[in-house]
């Protein structure tokens, strides 16, 4: 398939797959600041650049109804993920976020804004080397304005504004394939509210299962199982940063939170994350770790439900308790919190409880990549250590 525009830009290109010459790490250089391009790319006429201040109610409303209206859909067109405005303020402001990087583009005469791109700094490791890159998210252009070559744009502008502040690597995820996927993950859903589920046509009725047959399928206890399973809390910060950060250094990518990453991306925060561990009642000590992030899907053209209620499986740590026990217990949780789905990736040791958890796959894969940064061979799933909002 011709890419016209990734095959321009520093990222593994499929026909240097397999090529043992080409060395693991940055393709490109960084460019000295001063001959960083000072201005914004040129957009078509009629629209101008316009930075978004996510903190003003105003400006966080249209990117919600932008994003609401006009972001990622399933492969049917069934269903569109609908981030919440409290979700986007925790998602594009981590410590040491830039504002530049939150790129609206909006009709000069109107100031309708019809598109989105978002960049937040984050310290990544590959293999044994720390790199500080952008994640790259949010790329949204609106229905109406659809091929006219905006998203390239787009792109190269947030790349340069990431490159005005030294930094030269991205991560990205989509669900179509570009030059070139660092690893391939399929996703998987573990129905919560099979009922609902079906009759909204996420879920299709099992061949010779009855309805009450696959909601007794799908039943959880009310109550979780493992002695000292609670919600996270401020003091445990130091000791559930320690946890994790031991825990994602077996995989060949991953976060290299410290605290103060913990303390925003892995604290509990109202309709936006969920986040419990397991305190030994006898030692106290902290040995298990468990989270979801809270994104909801609009439900497009059912009579009887607007919103799909999901659960998405974020950072999982176990050391003691059984990673199976810990993640029915995250099901427990998610169920007597009214989510309709508990969703996953194959990433990290996923893929040891999905089945047996009765979750089932998902009709589509995520493509991870990586901006600026070559690694000599894709990853299976298992040696992924990262999640993306
Ligand atoms: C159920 O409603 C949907 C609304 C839009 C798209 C999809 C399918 C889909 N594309 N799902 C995922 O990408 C996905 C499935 C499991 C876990 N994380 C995921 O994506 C995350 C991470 C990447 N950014 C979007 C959210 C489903």
């Amino acid at each position: 398939k011709r890419h016209r525009f990734w095959e321009t830009q520093p990222v593994g290109q499929f026909k240097d797959i397999g090529d043992p010459s080409l060395p693991e790490g940055p393709i490109e250089p960084p460019t000295p600041l001063s001959e960083v391009k000072q201005e914004p790319y040129n957009l078509p006429n009629l629209y101008e650049w316009n930075t978004c201040d996510i903190n003003s109610e105003e400006t966080c409303n249209e990117v919600y109804t932008l994003l609401a209206n006009n972001y990622v859909e399933d492969d049917e067109n069934m269903f569109r993920f609908n981030y919440s405005k409290e979700f986007l303020r925790w998602a594009l402001q981590p410590p040491g976020y830039f504002k530049s990087w939150h790129i609206g583009v909006r009709v000069k005469s109107s100031k309708k804004l019809v598109a989105f791109i978002t960049g937040v700094p984050a310290r990544i490791r590959v293999r044994d080397e720390v790199v500080t890159m952008a994640e790259i998210n949010f790329l949204c252009v609106h229905k109406k304005l659809r091929s006219k070559r905006l998203a390239p744009v787009m792109i190269k502008e947030v790349t340069r504004r990431v490159h005005l502040e030294n930094i030269w690597q991205a991560a990205y995820t989509a669900g179509v394939i570009l030059p070139t996927p660092i690893a391939t993950c399929q996703y998987w859903h573990r129905s919560l509210n099979p009922k609902k589920l079906i009759d909204v046509g996420f879920s299709r009725l099992g061949a010779r299962m009855t309805m009450s047959r696959t909601i007794k399928l799908y039943k959880l206890p009310e109550s979780t199982v493992t002695a000292g399973f609670r919600k996270m809390e401020i003091h445990d910060i130091p000791a559930v940063t320690r946890l994790i950060r031991n825990y994602l250094s077996q995989f060949f990518v991953a976060p290299d939170f410290d605290e103060n990453d913990a303390e925003h991306w892995l604290l509990p925060k109202e309709n936006v994350i969920d986040s419990f561990l397991v305190e030994s009642p006898e030692t106290h000590e902290i040995t298990d770790f468990c989270s979801f992030y809270t994104l909801p899907s609009t439900i497009l053209g059912n009579q009887n439900y607007t919103t799909l209620k999901a659960a998405y499986s974020y950072y999982n740590v176990s050391t003691k308790t059984p990673l199976l026990q810990l993640m029915n217990d995250a099901l427990i949780v998610a169920k007597r919190n009214d989510y309709d789905v508990f969703n996953a990736l194959d990433v990290m040791q996923n893929e040891t409880f999905l089945k047996e958890l009765k979750f089932g796959p998902g009709d589509g894969k995520l493509h991870y990549y990586l901006y600026n940064y070559r690694i000599r061979q894709a990853l299976k799933p298992s040696g992924l250590g990262l999640v993306l909002l």
